[in-house]
Parts: structure tokens; C-alpha cells; sequence
């Protein structure tokens, strides 16, 4: 079944922008693997759980990763790259819970994703990517092998000739198991001499590809190269016709984004993006930008191209995956960031109150960002839990039961001290209690004596969710927070290393909320060397807390750290899924 989406009619030269009412009906064009029924239709895949993962310190645990899988099926993303399943015990398991669940999982519009897996050119990482997503309705195995002289000399150490042959096969093998759906990635495209690429490329598609995916693995092009790249790859392969050409552009140069739409517009039609542009090193090309400016521009800049996002869901995946990765967006991120929709010059403001398309050209709705307090209603001490409800509702939360009770408690405890409640004060205490991992410990009690009198002390009071035993123990340290971590270290007794700490207050005043943010690593939990030093590199684990006192904000965000690092291990051992996302990650309270 197809899906109908709306697609703004109008062009920046008519003066109300993306501001237009007019809008034109599309729908979704059917999936087949190796072409598209509609032209104009660009494909969004998102490999936010694959590559996304690969940024520093942007662990996931598998339960984290089914609720992004979910909240992108919501977005309408056409194919979600769902993890490299020979990388780790792990991965597989994951994506085979994916492939299970969301792979198959039909929505209101009678949409499924792809659920797509990424292997190396070599049987073992594709028979182990087959064994893990072959479960999904629509499963594709991406598999890859680099292009470029630089790899092939020194990573590889293999001659064209080899490297022609092995991608040939290894695309062969992976049909021959049964998959229908195999895209070929020409790892390092960007820096590849053409005239081998498209020999490579003809080879593979020959052999059974249905997607080339064009990567410039290192973000080296410039839009132009990278536009003359994907046009130059259309020209002279043979048999590209009859395959789906994609980007995959990172943003070494800050051009990820620019690429992808250059490609787009030099006849890719699938993009490979990532949530918020996270990734290896700085990142990939974002869905966001890159899915916006197709709205926005696709128009009257890039021939009428579109795509199936639906972009209200844009804000709640932003946040989900800011959230489970630990990867602040910055506050002048496109889009997604604090302040791609605040004005505050007067001049701006002036033309803002006169006519919003004056300053701004995307819609704060359109990506589902609703800051108006459409009820009118003030949330303060007296509030009861219907008008959170509706407040968290038109800020995109659909709490209910547990989740929403838990969520109240810790809002009227914050309102005892606060007058009213901004917005911003509502989103920390969500993120704090409902974007966390499966609870093992639950923080019961902190209490801390400090200041320039004497080393600082405190006493904590930890549950263990599983038993309902409580353990309290008490530290010294060079300052509250330092000996509260360490009193939870007495309880825990996980050896953990605290790598990163900050704060931010997210209102002003001195009421105001404070986000606590810390990056932990264990010591006997996966670990792999560096390439260059050749020192152990170990798995990080982020957490983040919310609270009016800046102690128990940071206690809250080192336990949720803890318990990511400790459901990892379980996780890898035996993965155990609840079908409510946020259910699953609900804390037990005292
Ligand atoms: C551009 C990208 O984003 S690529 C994807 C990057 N993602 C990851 O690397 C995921 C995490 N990686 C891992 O867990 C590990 O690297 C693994 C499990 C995949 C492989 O681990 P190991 O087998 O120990 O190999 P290691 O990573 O040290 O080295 C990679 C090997 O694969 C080879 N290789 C690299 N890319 C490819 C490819 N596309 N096809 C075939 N072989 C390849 C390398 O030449 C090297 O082989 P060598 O041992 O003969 O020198
Ligand atoms: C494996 C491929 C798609 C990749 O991530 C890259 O080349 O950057």
C-alpha cells in the first residue's frame, strides 16, 4: 500500500517560502529493490544505528536501539541500517530483534521498512549479516569494500584486479543466499580513480546489486566534485540503469549535507543520513538538513524531488537519539537546535511579529516543534496530572500509566520549589525519567555535608531493582559530588573510570533545573585497540540527570551511566525486549 504525502508547491521566489498553503499530494512509491516507480521519489535511509553508533562515546544498548528503530519506522524512513551485525555478538542480536519487530510491522499507511545490514566483502560478515536480518520482511545486506589506491595499498594490500574480484563474488554470494536486496558500497569513493569505479561497479551490478552506494568515506568532496561523481557514475557504468544509485557523505569538510543534496540533484536517489548528523569522526550527512532542504528547496531548486519523511516526527527522534547517545546537539545545529528557531535581535523580531516568513523559512511545526502553550495552561504546584499530560502532548510526549505517574511525582516535587514551569524545566525531567535504560539500580537517598571546612561527605542510599534490597554507603571525597560517586562505587562495586562531567542549567535563575551529563567507561567491558597507539580503546557509556539540586542531578546522571554499562553486559549475554519503549525504560521507584 502506498503512503500520501504533502509537498509544499511553493518556491522562494513566492514571498511566503515554505510558509505556502499550497501543497501537493504524493505517495510513496512501492518498494522494489533495484528501482524506484517514481523518478522525483528520493529513498532515506538512515544509518544512525549503524554508522551514527560508530561516533566516540555513542554506545547504545540493544533496547535504546530497538526505540530508535521504532520512533524512525514513525518518521517514515525507507530503510534503517540497523547495525554490522560480524562486529559483535551483540549487533546480531539486535538486529535480528529489529529485523523481527519493526521489520515487520506494518503502519497506518502501509509502510515497512527495509531493515538493512552492513558486512564486509567476505563470507563470514555476510552470512552472519543474513542470519541476523534475513528475519525482516524487506532485509538488505549492504556490503562494501574500498575503491580507493590509498586503501587498497595500505589497508588492504590488495591490487585492483583482487579487489574487482572479491566485490564481485562476495555481491554473488550474498543473492546466492537468498537475500533479493544487496547494495555494493565502493568504500572511499570520493578519492577512487573514476575509470576503476565504474568497472568495479559494473562488475557488482552484473553480479546481483541493486543499490551503489557512492561514499566519500572521508567528507573530501566539494558539492561539485561530489555532484560530477555521481553524474560521471550514471554516464559510464554499465548496467547502473537497472540499480538505485545513493550518497553516503560524511562531513570532515562540514559538506555532508551539501553533498548529499548535490548528489541528489545529479540523480541519486538515495541518501544515506544519520540522526542529528552523529557518526564516525564528524559525522554524516544529517536527515534532518538533509530531508528539510528537500522540502524546503526540492521544489523549485532540485527538480521536484521529495521524499517520504513524515517531518512532524523530526524534534521527539532528534531528542530520542541526543538522549540514548549522550551527544548534545549544539544550540546552532539546522533544525534540530535550540536556537535554529529563536530570534533575538530586534530587527528580526520586528519582521517576525509583522510576518514569520520574513525571518524564517521552515515552520516550527513542520518538524514537530510546538512551543506555544496551546491550552493556555500555567503548570505550577497546583496542577494535577491531566494538565501535564496535555502540556507533555503538545511538546510530543505521549506519556501514560506508570511512565506518566513517575513523571508527575518528580514534577510536583520540582513545583514545591518553583513557581511556574517552563517548558525546558518539563523536557529535562522527561529525559530523566523516561529516556533511560533498564534499571538495575535506583537511586534512593543522597545527602552530602560539604564546603571549606573539611573533605566533603556524603551518604547514598542505592535499590537494587531486581531484589529490592536497599545498600547504603558513605565517602569521603574532594567534593560532593566527588564522594557521592564514590559512595555509589562502595555500593555498586563495578570498576568504572569517569571520563567526562558537565553541567547546564536549563532555565535561568537560581530555581532553575540543572542537566547533569557524564561519560563512564568499565574496565572488563568490550575493548579493542587503537590503530594508531595501539592502546586499549573501552566502550563508553553516557547518562544524563535532571534536578533542582545539582548533587542528586549528578547522581542521577552517573547511575543511569552505570546502568547503561551493566544492561550492556546483560544485554550481550541474553537480550530481553519490552514491547513499550517506554515502559521498557522506566525506573523503579523507591
Ligand atoms: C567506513 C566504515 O564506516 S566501515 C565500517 C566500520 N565499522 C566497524 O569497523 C565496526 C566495528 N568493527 C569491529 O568490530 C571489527 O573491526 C570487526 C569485527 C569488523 C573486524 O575485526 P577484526 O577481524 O579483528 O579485524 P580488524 O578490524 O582489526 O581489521 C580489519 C580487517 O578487515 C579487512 N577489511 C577492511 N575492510 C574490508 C572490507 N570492506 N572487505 C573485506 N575486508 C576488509 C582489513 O584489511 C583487515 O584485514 P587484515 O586483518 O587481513 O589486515
Ligand atoms: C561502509 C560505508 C557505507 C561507510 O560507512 C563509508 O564508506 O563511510
Amino acid at each position: 500500500m502506498a503512503a500520501i504525502f504533502m509537498k509544499p508547491a511553493s518556491s522562494l521566489s513566492a514571498p511566503t517560502s515554505a510558509y505556502s498553503s499550497t501543497t501537493r499530494k504524493h505517495t510513496r512509491p512501492d518498494y522494489i529493490p533495484n528501482k524506484i516507480s517514481d523518478p522525483n521519489y528520493v529513498r532515506v535511509l538512515d544509518t544512525t544505528l549503524r554508522d551514527g553508533e560508530q561516533a566516540p562515546g555513542a554506545a547504545m544498548t540493544s533496547e535504546e536501539k530497538l526505540d530508535v528503530a521504532r520512533q524512525l519506522a514513525k518518521l517514515g524512513v525507507d530503510i534503517i541500517e540497523a547495525g554490522f551485525p560480524a562486529s559483535s555478538k551483540d549487533d546480531a542480536e539486535t538486529v535480528k530483534l529489529i529485523a523481527k519487530e519493526v521489520g515487520n510491522t506494518v503502519d497506518s499507511d502501509g509502510h515497512v521498512p527495509v531493515i538493512c545490514v552492513v558486512a564486509r566483502c567476505n563470507k563470514n560478515d555476510i552470512d552472519i549479516a543474513w542470519d541476523a536480518v534475513k528475519y525482516a520482511k524487506n532485509p538488505r545486506i549492504g556490503t562494501f569494500i574500498a575503491t580507493s589506491d590509498i586503501h587498497l595499498k595500505y589497508k588492504l594490500n590488495k591490487s585492483r584486479d583482487q579487489v574487482c574480484a572479491i566485490a564481485r563474488e562476495m555481491v554473488a554470494y550474498a543473492r546466492s543466499l537468498g537475500c533479493q536486496d544487496v547494495a555494493f558500497t565502493p568504500e572511499d569513493a570520493g578519492r577512487s580513480d573514476k575509470e576503476f569505479l565504474y568497472q568495479v561497479l559494473g562488475e557488482v551490478i552484473k553480479s546481483g546489486a541493486t543499490t551503489i552506494n557512492v561514499a566519500d568515506t572521508v567528507g573530501y568532496n566539494l558539492p561539485s566534485e561530489f555532484a560530477k561523481l555521481t553524474s560521471d557514475i550514471k554516464s559510464n557504468t554499465p548496467g547502473i540503469e537497472n540499480v538505485v544509485i545513493s550518497t553516503h557523505c560524511h562531513n570532515d569538510l562540514g559538506l555532508a549535507t551539501a553533498n548529499t543534496l548535490a548528489g541528489a540533484n545529479a540523480g541519486a536517489r538515495q541518501v544515506e543520513v544519520t540522526i542529528n548528523g552523529i557518526g564516525e569522526r564528524a559525522g554524516n550527512a544529517s536527515l534532518e538538513e538533509v530531508v528539510m532542504a528537500i522540502k524546503c528547496r526540492g521544489n523549485d531548486q532540485l527538480a521536484g524531488l521529495y521524499t517520504g519523511i513524515k517531518t512532524q516526527h523530526i524534534v521527539m527522534t532528534s531528542k530520542k537519539v541526543a538522549e540514548y547517545t549522550g551527544m548534545s546537539v549544539q544550540s546552532n545545529k539546522a533544525i534540530v537546535g535550540a536556537n535554529a528557531f529563536a530570534h533575538e535581535s530586534g530587527i528580526h523580531q520586528d519582521g517576525m511579529l509583522k510576518f514569520k516568513g520574513t525571518y524564517q523559512i521552515i515552520s516550527p511545526e513542520d518538524i514537530g516543534l510546538s512551543r506555544s502553550n496551546e491550552s493556555g495552561i500555567v503548570l505550577g504546584r497546583l496542577s494535577g496530572k491531566h494538565a501535564l499530560k496535555s502540556r507533555l502532548l503538545e511538546l510530543g510526549y505521549e506519556l501514560d500509566g506508570k511512565a506518566l505517574d513517575d513523571v508527575f511525582l518528580r514534577f510536583k516535587a520540582v513545583a514545591a520549589k518553583k513557581k511556574n514551569l517552563s517548558d525546558g524545566d518539563i523536557e529535562a525531567l522527561v529525559s530523566d525519567e523516561v529516556f533511560q535504560p533498564q534499571v538495575i539500580w535506583s537511586v534512593g537517598h543522597v545527602q552530602v555535608t560539604c564546603g571549606t571546612l573539611g573533605l566533603s561527605t556524603a551518604t547514598v542510599k542505592l535499590i537494587g531493582v531486581v531484589d529490592g534490597v536497599e545498600h547504603v554507603a558513605c565517602s569521603v571525597g574532594t567534593g560532593p559530588v566527588d564522594a557521592a560517586y564514590k559512595a555509589i562505587n562502595l555500593i555498586t562495586k563495578v570498576p568504572v573510570a569517569l571520563l567526562e562531567y558537565s553541567m547546564s542549567s536549563v532555565t535561568e535563575g537560581i530555581d532553575a533545573i540543572a542537566s547533569t551529563r557524564v561519560v563512564i567507561h568499565g574496565e572488563d567491558v568490550h575493548s579493542s585497540s587503537d590503530a594508531i597507539t595501539g592502546k586499549t580503546v573501552r566502550r563508553t557509556f553516557s547518562g544524563t540527570g535532571a534536578g533542582m539540586d545539582i548533587v542528586v542531578s549528578s547522581v542521577r546522571a552517573y547511575v543511569n551511566a552505570l546502568n547503561k554499562m551493566i544492561a550492556f553486559k546483560s544485554v550481550s549475554a541474553a537480550p530481553k525486549v519490552s514491547p513499550d519503549p517506554l515502559n521498557a525504560h522506566k525506573k523503579a521507584k523507591p
